[in-house]
């Protein structure tokens, strides 16, 4: 049963949104952890996840959070060694991965540095295994965590992409649209399928396209981002980010 209505979160900056967003995740890792069952999250790219990152490796949440149950994920990543600086991984790892105690096979990357299709079709066979599905189902996240562009795009669903938007893959292969890097991404009927997908949006140069993608009478054929319709869809934005909704 689908939500009706997307829920919306205003935090009054970036700073205070990624310490409620930390306080939000020890309360769902948490609630898994007291049910036995595992913790299955994906992780966007970019720069506005950093700050929730670095806070769920402070000292202050080792007790909090047992890594053990959580298996971390990627929503998409660059065709990039993971040491390069605009790898996905590099960013998680260096930010949190490399500061908690969470088992090695708990991290579940996209290889960057293999051959694309190669890797779409290896991730596909790592989601079927790990969530112990049969190919025919679908992998349900606890939890999917995304950016959006200022074009509206989200994990590496680029707009005018109709075709990577229209995959029923599990995961596949996209091109940035300017500068034509392939990527590896998950596709919608996997983040249509998760249990809570929450979009993290801050500051001012995100205003336009976050009132675009919740507003515009055309955003599902304008905007990857609006097409994306979970069990429970949140924003998490700050002021700046929200101040043309
Ligand atoms: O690999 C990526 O770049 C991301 O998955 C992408 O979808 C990102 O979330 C948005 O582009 C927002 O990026 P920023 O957080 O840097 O604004």
């Amino acid at each position: 049963m689908r939500s009706p209505e997307a829920r919306l979160f205003v935090h009054a900056d970036a700073e205070q949104l990624a310490d409620a967003l930390t306080l939000e995740w020890v309360r769902r890792v948490q609630a898994a952890a007291s049910l036995n069952a595992p913790f299955r999250v994906a992780l966007p790219g970019g720069s506005t996840p950093r700050r929730l990152l670095e806070r769920l490796a402070l000292p202050q949440y080792a007790k909090e959070i047992d890594w053990s149950g959580v298996h971390v994920f990627f929503g998409d990543e660059r065709c990039v060694p993971p040491g390069h600086a605009d790898s996905n991984y590099h960013m998680v790892h260096e930010a949190l991965l490399r500061h908690v105690p969470i088992p090695t096979g708990n991290v579940h990357c996209m290889r960057g540095e293999d051959d694309p299709y190669g890797e779409a079709a290896r991730y596909t066979e790592e989601l079927r295994r790990t969530f112990g599905i049969a190919a025919s189902q679908v992998p349900r996240f606890d939890w999917i965590l995304l950016g959006v562009g200022t074009d509206g795009h989200t994990a590496s669903l680029f707009p005018g992409q109709n075709e990577t938007l229209a995959c029923r893959d599990w995961c596949t292969v996209a091109h940035h649209p300017d500068s034509g890097q392939p990527r590896i991404t998950l596709t919608l009927p996997v983040l249509n399928h998760a249990a809570c997908v929450s979009f993290l949006v801050t500051g001012l140069d995100k205003a336009d396209a976050l009132a675009a993608v919740k507003n515009d009478p055309e955003r599902r054929q304008r905007f990857p981002a609006a097409c994306v319709e979970a069990e429970q869809v949140e924003w998490w934005v700050d002021e700046a980010a929200a101040s043309r909704l």
